[in-house]
């Protein structure tokens, strides 16, 4: 699927948004958009006055109305074309998902052992066996064994992941492929309520809804068109009262010309591509109001490990405390990670091997092994002789140690600070009641992160660092990334406890997470980023699902949410200041027309009344489709607080909105007057 997203605009996409131009002519579909549902019927009116001249005397301008036909359709036209465009895209990525969602024969274990059944015929909560070369039937979480999975079907990238019983890492995708060995797994979705099912419906845009901003601005350009179309209607009595005789077709040119036809004909193109944007970028927002919601972040939560930092925290060193030596350290750092299977874990005994220090193997035989758990922040095992070997954060050691009575050694305090005011994490090793010394595990801040977050303050958004780390490190990290708030000794349950904090003073809040303890706060956030390796639960509490897992993504989905709603509000701008021109082009035009002395009007010297309607037209039916590329490309985006983007946009976009269409005008005018 990633090799079809960047052929953006094939030529059969712009193919088939041609023919969709004329099926979206179909009045019911119209009628959704009001303002461009006006235009087509003016349209109909003034194709009826061209065909039936007889009926309404209008035989004299039978070639002007015709004309004034043709644009106006073409107006209608293109704003079609520029929806279909837009959706066109996702069109064709659905195509290529629905070839992954092929029927399936899976291994269903029943009572009776295990039968073949099709995919479709599982249901939540039935067990499934995959095995290697096979696909995964649906959706589901490793209850038993380990695999490597190809999930390019869904993420485009190709390398296998390795999916296991148990930890963030459980989660299958349906459609996905077991490259070796046998998993047993738990289905978790019902027929078409799957991942794919979802992705399907999501970039077909089949689910699409307006989002809360989409219908207040639609509302506001439907009161514009019908305030226009009072002023238009009223204009005609007046004129006759006058004695001027306006002839229906050039009424509803100005009307056209002066209801916001340009947004409303890009409207919902740059919702569809602002969300495209987001696909294009690997990750699913479950709707357009969470990528819209992402564009007002005021607040974003953020973990240090893996997030700001690279995350493969790898021990460096190993540092004897009290009266141990660096042996003792390192023998009982390494029993304690003989079955640790973070990284952390075996980067300890990797250290042990290259600085050629040795253990005995035989003396973890037996013993129970105790895995990491953010809550303790230690692991360990009790060996089968008693002894109890833990390794952890410092003061989760030493309270586990002095709650046994232990003494703690002089020079712990101080060794452990130097490793952490150079942003390292120390882990203390203890046995029993006698802490040996530290390991010393490094990671590094991912370059670059100090310019997006500078870039992020100058938006006006505040990054606050959540970490499991002791406050030194935090504060080091902290430092050297460059955000503006951090919170140590975090527990999963302080990630909701800050998010509520900061939603209670009016923000919204923006985060990542992947495990099952942060599904709640994932919910709670504005707009949760879910790792698509994480579990079940985080992705289904999660707004958005980050398909490369790269939790530091966020900070671009941020910024394509701002520039969906800068592209909003900079073609609207545009749209209407468009119309405040035209206004003056058509006007002395149509008064030309009847009182020839008003010429002195005729301040854009037009060439004649006809021949400036007509420019007028054709300018507002041509503005739409060149305005497509920016629609659906975004307008180019820069870093900067909301009130400096108002006014930067005011003077862009309305400045230019006034001026362009003068230029414009003149010069179709100057080739119209040539051609009648
Ligand atoms: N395998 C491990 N064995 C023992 N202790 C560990 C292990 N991994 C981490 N720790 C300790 O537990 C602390 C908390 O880890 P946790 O993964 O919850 O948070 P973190 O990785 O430090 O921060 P973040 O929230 O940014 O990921 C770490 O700072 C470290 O001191
Ligand atoms: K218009
Ligand atoms: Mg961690």
């Amino acid at each position: 699927m990633s090799s079809n997203r960047k052929s953006m605009l094939s030529g059969p996409i712009v193919r088939n948004a041609i023919k969709e131009s004329f099926v979206k002519l179909n009045p019911v579909t119209m009628m959704k958009n009001p303002v461009m549902f006006v235009v087509e019927v003016g349209t109909l009116v003034v194709l009826l006055m061209t065909l039936l001249p007889g009926y309404f005397g209008t035989e004299e301008s039978v070639g002007f109305n015709f004309t004034v036909f043709v644009i106006l359709l073409f107006t209608v036209l293109f704003a079609n074309f520029a929806e279909a465009l837009a959706e066109g895209r996702g069109k064709a990525q659905a195509d290529s998902l629905k070839k992954a969602k092929k029927e399936i024969t899976a291994n269903k274990v029943t009572g009776a052992g295990v039968k073949q059944v099709p995919s479709t015929e599982l249901r939540k909560g039935d067990i499934v066996i995959v095995s290697q070369g096979e696909m995964i039937p649906g959706d589901g979480e490793v209850i038993e064994g380990l695999a490597s999975v190809d999930e390019s079907a869904i993420t485009g990238e190709s390398a296998p992941v390795i999916k296991e019983a148990g930890g963030d890492f459980s989660s299958v995708t349906g459609g996905t492929r077991v490259v070796s060995d046998k998993i047993r797994v738990r289905i978790t979705s019902d027929p078409g309520e799957s991942f794919i099912d979802r992705m399907i419906s999501l970039v077909e845009g089949a689910k699409r809804q307006k989002t809360p901003n989409e219908i207040a601005l639609n509302t506001l350009l439907t009161s514009l068109t019908l305030i226009f179309m009072i002023v238009v209607v009223t204009l005609a009595p007046i004129a006759r009262y006058l004695e001027i005789e306006l002839q229906i077709p050039v009424l509803i040119a100005l009307l056209v010309c002066l209801i916001p036809t340009t947004i409303g004909g890009l409207l919902s193109a740059i919702g569809i591509a602002g969300m495209d944007r987001v696909t294009q970028f690997n990750v699913l927002a479950m709707s357009g109001k969470a990528v819209e919601a992402s564009g007002d972040i005021n607040t974003m939560i953020l973990d240090k490990t893996g997030t700001i930092t690279f995350g493969n925290r790898m021990a460096s060193e190993f540092v004897p405390v009290g009266s141990a030596d660096s042996d003792t350290v390192a023998e009982w750092a390494a029993v304690s990670s003989v079955k640790d299977e973070t990284p952390e874990g075996r980067s300890v005994l990797e250290l042990m091997k290259k600085q050629s220090f040795s253990f005995d193997p035989t003396i973890a035989e037996g013993g129970e092994f105790m895995e990491f758990k953010a809550e303790t922040r230690m692991s360990g095992i009790d060996l089968k002789d008693g002894r109890q070997v833990r390794k952890g954060a410092v003061d989760a050691v030493k309270k586990w140690v002095q709650a046994q009575g232990g003494v703690i050694p002089a020079d712990l305090e101080a060794k452990g600070n130097a490793i952490a005011s150079e942003g390292g994490t120390p882990l203390a090793v203890a046995v029993d009641r006698e802490i040996v010394g530290l390991i010393y595990l490094k990671d590094t801040v991912k370059p670059g992160m100090k310019e997006r977050f500078e870039q992020l303050r100058k938006m006006g958004i505040k990054t606050i660092m959540c970490t499991g780390d002791n406050p030194l490190t935090a504060a080091t990290i902290a430092q050297e990334a460059g955000v503006d708030d951090f919170i140590a000794e975090s527990k999963p349950e302080d990630k909701i406890a800050v998010i509520r904090r900061e939603q209670a003073e009016g923000k919204l809040v923006a985060m990542t997470g992947d495990g099952t303890n942060d599904a709640p706060a994932l919910a709670q956030a504005d707009v949760g980023l879910a790792m698509n390796s994480g579990t079940v639960a985080a992705k289904e509490a999660a707004n958005m699902v980050d398909l490369d897992s790269d939790p530091s993504k966020i900070i671009e989905v941020v910024a394509i949410g701002k520039q969906l709603l800068m592209t909003r509000g900079a073609l609207t701008t545009f749209s209407i200041a468009n119309d405040v021109a035209k206004y003056f082009a058509i006007i002395p035009a149509m008064f030309t027309l009847a009182i020839p002395q008003m010429e002195a009007l005729n301040i854009m010297k037009l060439g004649s009344p006809m021949s400036a309607i007509l420019s007028a037209l054709i300018f507002n039916a041509i503005i739409i489709p060149l305005l497509i590329p920016l629609a659906m490309k975004g307008v180019t985006y820069k870093p900067m607080s909301s009130t400096q983007l108002l006014r930067r946009n005011l003077f862009l976009y309305g400045l230019g909105g006034v001026l362009v269409p003068f230029v414009g005008i003149k010069l179709i005018d100057l080739a119209v007057h040539l051609w009648i």
